[in-house]
C-alpha cells in the first residue's frame, strides 16, 4: 500500500451519549482496515470521527488572530516564559529545525501543553478555544488507541491505561496550532517543516486546504498528504513503533515550501501530539525484548534533547540544541 488509506470511524466516533467502552465486535471491520494502515504506512485518514471541519475551521482562524499580533506581543507568551511548562507557549518563526540538517523551519507555533487555570494566555477566546479542543482530541486519540490495540489482538486496555493521566502535568501530550507565513525570501534548503517523525504514540493532524505535507513511503519516496475536508490524519509516532516492536511504523515527513507562484499562500495545521503518562513504562506489548523497557520521560527527554542525545547530534544540530537552552534559560 503506497496512498494513505482513508477509513470511516462512524462506528465509534465521538458522540455526546455514548460511553468510550463499545463492544469490539462492533469494531471488527475497522480494526482490520487501522492495522493495515499503520502496518504499512504509519498513516491514516479517519473520516466521520465526530469532529466537523467547521469546529476546525474556527479553532484555526482563532489561532491566526494570534499569529498575526505584533513580535512584541507573541514575546511574553514565549515557549521557556511559562516555569511550571517548559514546552508550553509560542514557537517563534525559524526557532526549530525538525531536521537539523536544514535551516530553521519557516513556521510559528503555539503549543498547548497546560491546562492549569494559572497561566496567562494571549486571550480568552484562545484560551477556551484550545483547551476544549485539546480535550475533544483526548476523547478521539483515546478511541484510536483502543482500536489499536485491539488491532494488534492484545487486551484494549493496554494503551489506554498508560495514558490514564492525559490532560494533567502527569502527562506531556500537546496540541500544536501551527501557521506558516507567506514565504518572502528563503535560505538554501530551507522549508517550512524539515523531515522528522514524531516522538511520542500517536499524533492527531488538521490542515488547512493548502498542500505541503508529504509522507515518506516504504519505497523511500514522499507521497502528498493533501487535506482532505472532514477527515483526521492519524499518525504513528517513535515510541508507539518500538512498543509495538516495530509493527506499527512511524514515518517520516515534511513539510514542503509552496510552488512557485503560490508563496502569497499561508498554510495553516494542528496537531495533537499524544504521549503516554510520563512515569509509565513501556516495555514491548508483545511480551518480546526487542527494546528494553524504558520510562516514557525518559525516553521523550532523550528525543527532545537530552545529554544522552548529544553523542548521536551532528555539530550543527548540538548547536541548535544549546540555542534553544540558552533561550531557555534566559527566559525564565
Ligand atoms: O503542518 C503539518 O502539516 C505537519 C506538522 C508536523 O508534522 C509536526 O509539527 O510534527
Ligand atoms: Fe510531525
Amino acid at each position: 500500500m503506497d496512498a494513505i488509506p482513508i477509513v470511516d470511524f462512524g462506528q465509534y466516533k465521538l458522540r455526546d451519549d455514548e460511553d468510550d467502552a463499545v463492544p469490539g465486535e462492533r469494531l471488527q471491520e475497522l480494526r482490520e482496515e487501522v492495522r493495515r494502515a499503520f502496518t504499512e504506512v504509519g498513516f491514516v485518514y479517519l473520516k466521520n470521527t465526530g469532529i466537523e471541519q467547521d469546529e476546525v475551521d474556527h479553532i484555526m482562524a482563532v489561532s491566526k488572530k494570534f499569529f498575526m499580533f505584533m513580535e512584541e506581543d507573541k514575546r511574553p507568551y514565549s515557549r521557556g516564559s511559562y516555569s511550571n511548562s517548559v514546552n508550553h507557549g509560542w514557537v517563534s518563526l525559524e526557532r526549530e529545525s525538525l531536521n537539523p540538517r536544514r535551516p530553521g523551519d519557516l513556521k510559528e507555533a503555539f503549543n498547548t501543553t497546560s491546562l492549569r487555570e494559572d497561566i496567562a494566555w494571549p486571550s480568552e477566546e484562545f484560551r477556551t478555544t484550545l483547551v476544549t479542543f485539546y480535550k475533544r482530541c483526548i476523547k478521539l486519540a483515546l478511541r484510536v488507541l483502543r482500536v489499536m490495540a485491539l488491532s494488534l489482538g492484545i487486551d484494549p486496555e493496554v494503551f489506554l491505561k498508560a495514558h490514564g493521566q492525559i490532560g494533567s502535568e502527569e502527562n506531556g501530550s500537546t496540541l500544536r496550532t501551527l501557521y506558516y507565513p507567506p514565504v518572502k525570501s528563503v535560505k538554501h534548503d530551507q522549508i517550512r517543516c524539515g523531515e522528522h517523525s514524531d516522538y511520542g504514540s500517536i499524533t492527531l493532524l488538521f490542515q488547512s486546504k493548502e498542500e505541503g505535507l508529504q509522507v515518506k513511503s516504504r519505497k523511500g519516496e514522499f507521497i502528498s498528504a493533501p487535506c482532505i475536508p472532514g477527515t483526521v490524519l492519524i499518525n504513528i509516532a517513535d515510541l508507539m513503533q518500538r512498543w509495538t516492536s516495530d509493527v506499527f511504523v512511524s514515518s517520516v515527513h515534511r513539510v514542503r515550501l509552496p510552488p512557485v507562484g503560490d508563496s502569497n499562500k499561508e498554510r495553516q495545521s494542528m496537531t495533537f501530539f499524544v504521549q503516554p503518562d510520563d512515569n509509565v513504562m513501556i516495555s514491548c506489548c508483545d511480551g518480546s525484548n526487542k527494546y528494553p523497557p524504558v520510562k516514557c520521560v525518559d525516553y521523550l527527554q532523550s528525543r527532545e534533547g537530552g545529554l544522552a542525545y548529544f553523542s548521536k547530534m551532528t555539530p550543527n544540530h548540538i548547536q541548535r540544541r544549546c540555542f534553544w537552552i540558552f533561550d531557555y534559560i534566559v527566559n525564565t
